[in-house]
């Protein structure tokens, strides 16, 4: 009797044991089951002959919903590593590496398309009818030549052009079958590429010798040097020889340039996956990838899970990034599944940025990765310099000090942009009492309320909760409540005044909500209608804007002091990455930083040296200190109501790891930020200098945590490889 072991969401880490009804379904394949009360639908994992729960009692199968696997043998390789990797249960992995429309048993098989052709009518009529309608007039005369898909022509023609046509009869809308379609290999025509420089053409060729087997480069190329142009040439050999090509970026919304230009160099369709995405449309970029119909295939976080009928190459852009790593549930992170991907579909993958990953840097300056360097910035450009400012003692308007408001001005008047970053939302960080000092906090978070003037409140942003400004102070009924610090808002006031002849745009959060209103941002600043930029962390990724020549970096002096020991590699890697953004064609670009402390030896490092020695030195640091990459952490974080229910849940886990001598404990202790949305939040962290001794007992200890007495009373979770101790 033929057992299937099923890989159901349930979040217990094991198979559920189930028989088949009549016939005998496909590894790989989706199940509908009864599971208690409820019907779930689940994965087959394995088929055995035998099982440890006793056979007369499991249930039949109720549906077998797919006759073709939906993950092959690579993919369901990938989700056992996953699920062993990071102790997280094997069916709960298994979701999330699916499109949430087959999570919800929609048809993995494409559906059919909706064709426009022409109606008889449409094929006898006279086109300078419609003359005055010109997109109808080209849409007709293109019907006349070549049918199309409603959805391309609704995306080239314009969804009333297409509308027009039909309630006039002249065309109409027939549906088929969706006929697998791989024929863009000799669709590919290159077009608009330049001569690679030196430094380039090595990398790409070194690439390209591995082209047919496994191997892992760090293209490590400070911004602006040309990582992009260097992924283009090597994809086009991939391409060529009909293999798939699958890309990996932090955000999609910021960069729409980047997508662009895939698409444009080699002519063929790009497949997007992001998260404004309906389901629908990712499970077709999913089906057709699966069925070799897409070249390449460009995606966040969540794409490195996109089969491939025919890999060819990974690229992983700006690895770095912390959004590759997810921060709940599976906290896997992506870069590192790819890194695994690519060894199990022997192809080649490209880890590029300007500022690698301590870990990542390692693993290269080892000889564990190749080291491909590009040290020159690409075409014209020439390296931004780099300068801190000193503020002691300096008045501030609005947050900047004269010299900086002076320099800004010069570079206004030469016809430049300049962009201002500042790591703050809102009009300002706390609103407080002039006369008792008092200072209006969130009592779910124990942290200041941010102030939000354009939205008249004030707002925590950490957990969301929001309330009307305060006329008075609660504590002593003063009506002098001061704004404390600047954020975004308040700079774009203060620059709007100071400079009335040039227009500004804030691009942050709150003003970039939705996803056209940020295109039509970052438009607007390509076609120069605005000099002045200001914003949050979403201005320091990926842009390319060659008109500004000045970055100033306001109030980071917070992040010099920070307890987590990952800080100053993020800090480092922000900076360059801001100051990577000035200067990046002909005009010659600065970077200023105001601060505090203008000694500071990660600031100078960085300003003399660039970041490449300072990850040098911090590699160092941690090797003293004994810290990742050197050694090996797992974080258990677990927050309740009562603070002593978290600490002594935490307390019992490590009893449970006091037998390993070789698994060092720390804690517990309240995590970074102790109190969110009510609960008390701790820590423990376990490391180990070898990763198989720390996999080893965590192996051992998980499931005998999921029994502690207070296991179900506490909310915790195990991140392993932790990025965020906050
Ligand atoms: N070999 C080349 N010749 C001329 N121009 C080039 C060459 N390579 C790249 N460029 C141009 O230089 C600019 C920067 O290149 P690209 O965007 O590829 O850099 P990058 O390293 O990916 O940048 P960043 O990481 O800072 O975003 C682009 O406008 C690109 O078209
Ligand atoms: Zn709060």
């Amino acid at each position: 009797m033929s057992i299937i072991s099923i890989a159901l969401p349930i979040p217990k880490r094991q198979l559920f044991d189930y028989l088949a009804a009549d016939e005998i379904p496909k590894i790989g394949c989706r199940v509908r089951v009864s599971f208690g009360p409820r019907k779930l639908i689940g994965v087959v994992w394995e088929i055995n002959q035998e099982s440890d729960w006793d056979k007369n009692k499991l249930k039949k199968i109720e549906q077998i919903i797919d006759a073709q696997p939906i993950f092959d043998a690579t993919q369901r390789k990938l989700c056992s590593w996953l699920a062993q990797y990071y102790k997280h249960p094997i069916g709960d992995v298994v979701q999330s590496a699916m499109p949430v429309a087959l999570r919800k048993g929609e048809s993995s098989e494409a559906k059919p398309t909706n064709y426009l052709t022409l109606t008889d009518s449409g094929k006898t009529f006279d086109l300078s009818n419609l003359s005055r309608a010109p997109k109808q007039y080209s849409l007709l005369e293109k019907l006349n030549k070549v049918e199309l898909t409603k959805s391309q022509a609704n995306q080239d023609f314009g969804i009333s052009a297409v509308k027009a046509l039909l309630d006039k009869e002249l065309i109409q809308d027939v549906s088929k079958p969706h006929q697998i379609n791989t024929s863009w290999q000799q669709q590919i025509v290159v077009q608009g590429k330049p001569q690679a420089n030196v430094e380039q053409a090595l990398a790409i060729s070194s690439v390209e010798a591995k082209l047919a087997e496994f191997a892992c480069f760090l293209l490590d190329g400070i911004t602006g040097s040309g990582k992009t142009e260097v992924y283009l040439q090597a994809i086009e050999p991939v391409l060529k020889q009909g293999k798939q090509v699958l890309i990996l970026v932090p955000e999609i919304g910021l960069t729409p340039q980047t997508v662009h230009r895939f698409k444009y160099r080699f002519g063929i369709d790009v497949g997007i996956l992001h998260s404004g995405l309906t389901n629908t449309e990712r499970l077709q970029v999913w089906q057709k990838s699966k069925n070799g119909e897409l070249g390449i295939v460009i995606g966040t976080r969540s794409a490195i899970f996109t089969p491939m009928l025919n890999p060819g190459l990974l690229i992983v852009d700006e690895e770095h990034d912390a959004s590759y790593k997810q921060q709940d549930g599976l906290r896997y992170h992506a870069r590192d599944l790819a890194v695994v991907r690519a060894h199990a579909e022997n192809t080649p993958l490209i880890l590029g940025t300007a500022t690698p990953a301590l870990e990542t840097l390692n693993n290269a300056l080892t000889g564990k990765y190749h080291h491909l360097q590009l040290q020159q910035r690409a075409g014209k450009a020439s390296v931004a310099t780099k300068h801190v400012f000193d503020i002691r003692q300096q008045p501030l308007q609005f947050g900047i000090a004269q010299g900086m408001l002076d320099r800004i001005q010069q570079h206004l008047e030469q016809g430049s942009q300049v962009m201002l970053f500042i790591n703050r939302r809102g009009y300002a960080p706390a609103l407080m009492c002039h006369q008792c000092g008092h200072v209006e906090h969130c009592h779910r978070c124990d942290k200041p309320f941010t102030l939000h003037n354009q939205l008249y409140k004030l707002q925590c942003h950490h957990c969301g909760s929001a309330k009307p400004i305060p006329q008075q102070c609660n504590q002593c009924q003063s009506n002098e409540l001061n704004a404390m610090g600047v954020g975004t808002e308040q700079l774009e006031i203060g620059l709007n005044k100071y400079f009335p002849n040039y227009s500004n745009i804030r691009i942050d959060s709150d003003s970039a909500r939705g996803k056209s209103k940020l295109d039509t941002m970052l438009n607007s600043i390509n076609n120069n209608e605005h000099q002045i930029l200001i914003g949050t962390q979403i201005l320091s990724k990926g842009h390319h804007f060659p008109n500004v020549t000045l970055v100033l970096i306001l109030d980071i002096d917070g992040a010099l002091f920070s307890a987590d020991y990952r800080a100053a590699e993020n800090l480092a890697q922000l900076i360059t990455q801001l100051a990577g953004r000035a200067g990046r064609a002909e005009k010659p670009g600065e970077m200023w930083l105001q601060t505090h402390d203008p000694g500071h030896p990660l600031l100078q490092d960085l300003i003399n040296n660039g970041y490449g020695h300072f990850a040098q030195y911090a590699l160092l640091e941690r090797k003293t200190a004994n810290l990742p990459p050197y050694t090996y952490q797992a974080l258990f974080k677990a927050q309740a109501l009562n603070p002593k229910d978290a600490h002594t849940f935490l307390q019992n886990v490590a009893e449970l790891f006091s037998q390993y001598s070789d698994v060092w404990c720390l804690g517990p202790i309240p995590a970074l930020m102790e109190k969110r949305q009510g609960q008390y939040r701790m820590q423990l962290l376990l490391q180990a200098k070898q990763r198989s001794v720390l996999q080893h007992a965590l192996g051992q200890q998980v499931n005998q945590i999921e029994t502690l007495f207070l296991a179900n009373k506490v909310r915790w979770s195990l991140d392993i490889d932790p990025q965020d101790f906050s």
